[in-house]
């Protein structure tokens, strides 16, 4: 018997139905198309995937198929492997072509996409894979990058259009068992929630009034939770594209009276590709260090201190107000993302390994090429980079002054004075009586931060100047650094 003739779009990171390539490719073709998203347990069992992801990518698909319906299509989720999959598929139908984007990932689907690519050329089917966002493939230093950069994200948003006559459905035995779509549907209700509406809708929040003060409150762990733009879980699952983002964002009429707080923001979405693109040109960083003349440098590695740090019971409130307000909502903002991994890997003496994820398993907005490569740049080893060693103390007299994140997140600590929040250890047990409260159930310090600030810092500052460490760093700044003639902010 004859194979129907058609062609698949394979959904990774790019959970939208607009400003999309390969929806578009698929339906400028004469041929019925499917549409899958595949929940590969080789992918999602391995250490830097969380359930709150699968949960976050599950409501992105339900959310597609609300819209999708109207047109007869549908993502169709499927839970195997990728060759599997697409054997089954290559064995029923004529596949011509799978439309796809560039996917920046980890090492395990980076290697799954060479045999795939084999598999399809033995197959004869055509795998298009276009370039995501502004992350170019194939490149080996920042030449003409910012150019590039700019042209994409003023070049014309696609409007997807869906013809319900290309529409296929199909029967497969990839159904992901009902224990796995259990625990799918629930969606704890202090993540934000998924899907393109709800993107558009914390987008256009922003700029109509959340985000007039982005730039001050943009490193207070709380104020920031209201005026930073909050798109990063949408970018990091393609519920959103950078390109649609920026261009709302510069054509919106309070660009002008926001001024600051719109370049901030539209700079930071560059951001998001340069640091995606140095992942793109070297996913290594996911296991090594982006300065290879790191890896001699030794850490005491205590387990008591990590999973201290772990569960946000240090004895430092802002660490732990921030640990646990992650783990709780799964969003925190820069600056204290920053302290943890400075703290973690500075004053508690680990690895970088030890906790990266840990974290990536918590933030919503898990993205592997911003996560492994800013996470190196706080725990110090790229070389090339300020190292910054966060006294958690002094951030929290600085971003946190009356103690209001610390109390709302360490609630053990929500009848301590104002003038003791930062450094609850220094109450006595006479202040304890004279302020009528009694003692909490919260932990000293479980290191001294001023020895072990002046450890850190002179141990790295030290390791720096190894050779090893400086050679290494010529090679990383042909690589990865944009051109000064070329740099253009946005
Ligand atoms: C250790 C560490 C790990 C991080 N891991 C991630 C991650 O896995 N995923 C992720 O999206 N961001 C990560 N960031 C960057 C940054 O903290 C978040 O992008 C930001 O807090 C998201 O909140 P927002 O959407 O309100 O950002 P906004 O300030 O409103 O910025 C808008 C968008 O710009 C991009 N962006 C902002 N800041 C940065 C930055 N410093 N570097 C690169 N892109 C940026 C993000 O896509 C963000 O959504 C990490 C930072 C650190 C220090």
């Amino acid at each position: 018997m004859k194979k129907t003739k058609l062609n698949i779009v394979w959904l990774k990171r790019d959970l939208r139905t607009q400003d999309h390539l390969p929806l578009k490719k698929a339906e400028e073709s004469t041929l019925p198309y499917l549409i899958i998203y595949i929940l590969e347990p080789s992918v999602t069992s391995f250490k830097d995937t969380s359930q709150r992801h699968l949960q976050f990518i599950y409501h992105s698909v339900v959310s597609m198929n609300n819209y999708l319906k109207a047109f007869n299509h549908k993502v169709e989720l499927l839970y195997g492997e990728a060759l599997d999959v697409f054997s089954y598929l290559n064995d029923r139908f004529e596949i011509k072509e799978i439309f796809s984007y560039q996917e920046s990932g980890i090492e395990i689907t980076f290697t799954r996409d060479i045999k795939l690519k084999n598999v399809f050329n033995q197959y004869s089917i055509k795998w298009n894979e276009y370039q995501k966002d502004g992350v170019i493939r194939g490149i080996n230093n920042r030449l003409g990058w910012d150019e590039s950069w700019k042209k994409t994200m003023t070049s014309a948003v696609i409007k997807n259009e869906f013809d319900p006559s290309k529409s296929f459905q199909f029967e497969h035995p990839f159904t992901p068992p009902a224990s796995v779509i259990n625990s799918l549907k629930k969606y704890n209700k202090n993540f934000q929630p998924a899907g393109e509406t709800n993107a558009w809708k914390y987008l256009a929040s922003f700029a109509a009034d959340r985000g007039k003060n982005y730039h001050k409150h943009i490193s207070k762990p709380t104020e920031s939770r209201k005026s930073c733009g909050r798109i990063s879980p949408y970018l990091a699952w393609g519920n959103l594209s950078i390109r649609q983002s920026y261009q709302y964002l510069y054509k919106h009429p309070n660009k002008k009276i926001y001024g600051r707080a719109f370049h901030g923001i539209l700079t930071r979405l560059k951001w998001h590709c340069h640091f995606i693109q140095k992942f793109e040109t070297e996913c290594e960083y996911e296991y090594i260090c982006v300065n290879r003349g790191f890896e001699t440098l030794t850490h005491e590695n205590n387990n008591k201190l990590l999973n201290a740090w772990k569960i946000g019971n240090t004895g430092f409130p802002l660490i732990d107000a921030t640990m646990r307000c992650l783990i709780q909502t799964g969003w925190i903002n820069f600056r204290m993302r920053a302290m943890l991994v400075s703290f973690l890997c500075h004053h508690l003496d680990q690895d970088w390994r030890r906790g990266v994820f840990h974290l990536a398993n918590l933030f919503l907005d898990y993205e592997p090429g911003i996560h492994f490569t800013q996470f190196q740049m706080q725990a110090g080893t790229t070389g090339v980079n300020t190292v910054r060693i966060y006294n958690p103390v002094k951030q929290s007299y600085d971003h946190d002054p009356k103690g209001v994140f610390i109390k709302k997140w360490v609630p053990e600590l929500k009848d301590i004075p104002e003038r003791y929040i930062h450094e609850p250890w220094k109450m006595t047990k006479l202040d304890f009586a004279f302020n009528n409260i009694e003692e909490p159930m919260y932990p000293n310090p479980i290191i001294n931060l001023e020895e072990r600030g002046k450890a850190a810092r002179l141990k790295i500052y030290s390791h720096r100047k190894t050779d090893a460490v400086i050679n290494d760093k010529n090679r990383i700044l042909v690589l990865h650094t944009i051109r000064k003639n070329t740099s253009k902010a946005i």
